[in-house]
């Protein structure tokens, strides 16, 4: 075949490809109509009986030389992306999406502005014990400059035996020692039938990785004029994940920090597998700000460095870890809480890896 011939039939098929980029759009606007019919009269937009009535029709005048399945299968594709085009803008982009908006949200705090660009760090212990158990670890905070405390008052245990916490005691002890040091506190809330009373103790609601399709709960804190940090499950993928943002988003309350805090995988050597890029994906796909509990990631006090600085350097809003006075003797979570010293010590070397990368 000459070359000018090759572009003469180029030219034909150009020719019909701006024909069919014309037809399948006046389709699309027909169909746009049809999906505003469909609405008003509350009928289902997907109508599987009509596609196959053009799927039949298809098979009636398809001449070749494309075999007629083949014909059905573009068609097929025709449907779905018809479909796509009678959706609102809701479910095309969610609502914690950066397609729906551009610029971060910002979560304030006692003063922390998460999802600012500065780093953060929510330090304090696993469960609540004492007052001054809370208070050694808020002084020892106050002395680093810190302003987020985070501490368990309901503990949602693997086994119903394990220490539950201290409930609304604990709730109120985290308040006062709080108070004392200047703090904000973040805190655990289990039952949507707690959270108006966890109002008042509380700077922000925390919704545990094993509640976070919980979606009554969700719904509730969804609700309330309060920030929410929001966990990842345990085994949930970042689309599962960024759906239990969308469930408290449609509530109203758009406060909401996503904290990647490890996934259960086949590894063994960490308590979980911390999804580094979890933190760039949640970033660009979502305008919330994004932190990382190196604590439950990593089950373990050697690598709470290490993965703090990767957190931190990936672009992580903050890093949250828990501290103890004494953690062999800690009601949970004793593998893993730094003491006062090796508080003092974490946060001077992050102080350092921050300034470094500034
Ligand atoms: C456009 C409609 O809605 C959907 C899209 C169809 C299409 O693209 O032809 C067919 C059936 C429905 O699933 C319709 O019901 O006619």
């Amino acid at each position: 075949m000459s070359e000018q011939k090759l572009d003469q039939l180029r030219q034909k098929v150009d020719e019909i490809n701006l024909q069919l980029i014309e037809l399948l759009n006046e389709r699309g606007k027909v169909v746009q109509e049809i999906g505003k019919e469909k609405i008003k009269h509350g009928i289902n937009r997907f109508d599987p009986e009509r596609e196959r009535e053009v799927l039949n029709m298809v098979a009636d005048y398809n001449k070749g030389p494309f075999e007629t399945s083949t014909m059905q299968h573009m068609f097929k594709t025709i449907f779905q992306a018809s479909l796509e085009l009678q959706e609102d803008d809701h479910r095309k982009a969610l609502l914690v999406s950066r397609k729906m908006k551009a610029e971060n949200t910002i979560v304030n705090v006692n003063g922390e502005a998460l999802g600012s660009g500065k780093q953060t760090f929510i330090m304090g212990p696993c469960a609540v014990e004492s007052v001054d158990q809370v208070r050694a670890v808020a002084k020892a905070m106050k002395e680093q400059g810190l302003k987020l405390m985070r501490g368990g008052a309901f503990k949602p245990r693997t086994s119903p035996y394990d220490f539950q916490g201290l409930g609304l005691e604990g709730l109120q002890i985290l308040r006062k020692v709080a108070d004392e040091y200047g703090l904000g506190v973040i805190s655990e809330i289990l039952n949507p039938n707690d959270v108006e009373m966890a109002l008042e103790y509380v700077d922000v609601i925390q919704i545990g990785a094993r509640n976070m399709q919980n979606f009554d709960l969700l719904r509730t804190v969804g609700k309330v004029n309060k920030p929410v940090l929001l966990k990842r499950g345990l085994a949930a993928t970042i689309e599962e994940f960024i759906n239990a943002a969308e469930y408290i988003i449609t509530q109203g309350n758009d406060q909401i920090i996503l904290c990647e805090r490890g996934i259960r995988t086949y590894e063994k050597a960490t308590r979980n597998t911390l999804d580094i890029s979890a933190v760039p994906i949640l970033k660009k796909e979502t305008h919330l700000p994004v932190i990382v509990d190196v604590t439950h990631s990593t089950g373990r006090r050697d690598l709470l460095l290490p993965t703090a600085k990767a957190a931190i350097a990936i672009g992580a809003d903050a890093v949250m870890a828990e501290v103890h006075p004494d953690p062999a003797v800690a009601l949970s979570d004793a593998a893993q809480q730094m003491n006062i010293p090796q508080f003092n010590e974490f946060m001077n070397e992050m102080k350092s890896f921050t300034a470094k990368l500034s």
